[in-house]
């Protein structure tokens, strides 16, 4: 079942008449060249952005009409650039109850912790303090907060060393094995999107070439994904 779909999305001159599905409980990774459209694309579905013409439907229901900060409980996101505040794991995991003008209790934030494979002795340090791979968790912890339907990921892997490349992989496994989250991400790395990826979205110029079991990938007929595989594009 789809939890996430497009309708004939444009927005300005990046994206064009973009139509297609995101599968519930599924991994669905972002491939295509630099420039695609593949981070626009991901800020429209947490309401960053907006499309000029089209509808994007969460669960059914048009996400324009949707109370934003509803939107973004249900939906967490996470940049390569996770922007940290300065203070410790615990204020950074705070920020998204904050908005809300609540707090996080610090057991919730302990389990949290947890879930991503982290100490609890981490809670009180500065994050300043911690090494590439740690702030990646702690960014994919702090979407974890509200307790999200879906997570978005842009690139967090990036800059960070193979070993620790791996463990992230096998966290965001881990989490949509174990929670049932549907996670949407970024990569520029093919392999890795193979490895991580149950559906692909395949994106050139702004257009949606295609969509699907990540399968297709490598046994697409279309020209421009063939030589996007070959590594001409
Ligand atoms: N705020 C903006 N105003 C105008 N153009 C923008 C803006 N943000 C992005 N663009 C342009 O839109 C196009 C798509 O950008 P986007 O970042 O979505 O692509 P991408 O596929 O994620 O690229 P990359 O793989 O390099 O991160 C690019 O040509 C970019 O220069």
């Amino acid at each position: 079942m789809s939890i996430i779909e497009f309708k004939d999305v444009s927005h300005q001159d990046i994206l064009h008449h973009v139509s297609g599905t995101f599968r519930e409980g599924r991994i669905t990774t972002f491939v295509g060249p630099s420039g695609a459209g593949k981070t626009t694309c991901l800020k429209h579905i947490n309401g960053l952005l907006s499309p000029d013409t089209g509808t994007i439907l969460f669960k059914g229901e048009d996400i324009a009409e949707m109370d934003i900060l509803e939107l973004r409980k249900k939906i967490g996101m996470a940049f390569q650039s996770a922007p940290m505040i300065q203070g410790t794991v615990y204020d950074n995991l705070n920020l998204p109850k904050a908005i809300f003008d609540e707090t996080l209790d610090r057991d919730r934030a302990v389990e949290l912790l947890h879930r991503v494979d982290l100490s609890e002795a981490l809670l009180d340090q500065p994050v300043k303090s911690l090494s590439g791979g740690e702030r990646s968790r702690v960014a994919i912890a702090r979407t974890l907060v509200n307790k999200p339907d879906v997570l978005l990921l842009d690139e967090i892997t990036a800059s960070l060393d193979y070993r620790t490349v791996k463990e992230i992989e096998r966290l965001i496994r881990k989490l949509q094995q174990s929670y049932g989250v549907t996670v949407i991400w970024i990569t520029h790395d093919l392999d890795q999107a193979r490895r991580v990826s149950d559906d692909m979205w395949f994106l050139k110029a702004g257009e949606l070439l295609a969509f699907g079991d990540a399968s297709f990938i490598d046994e697409s007929d279309n020209p421009v994904i063939q030589r996007f595989v070959r590594g001409e594009d």
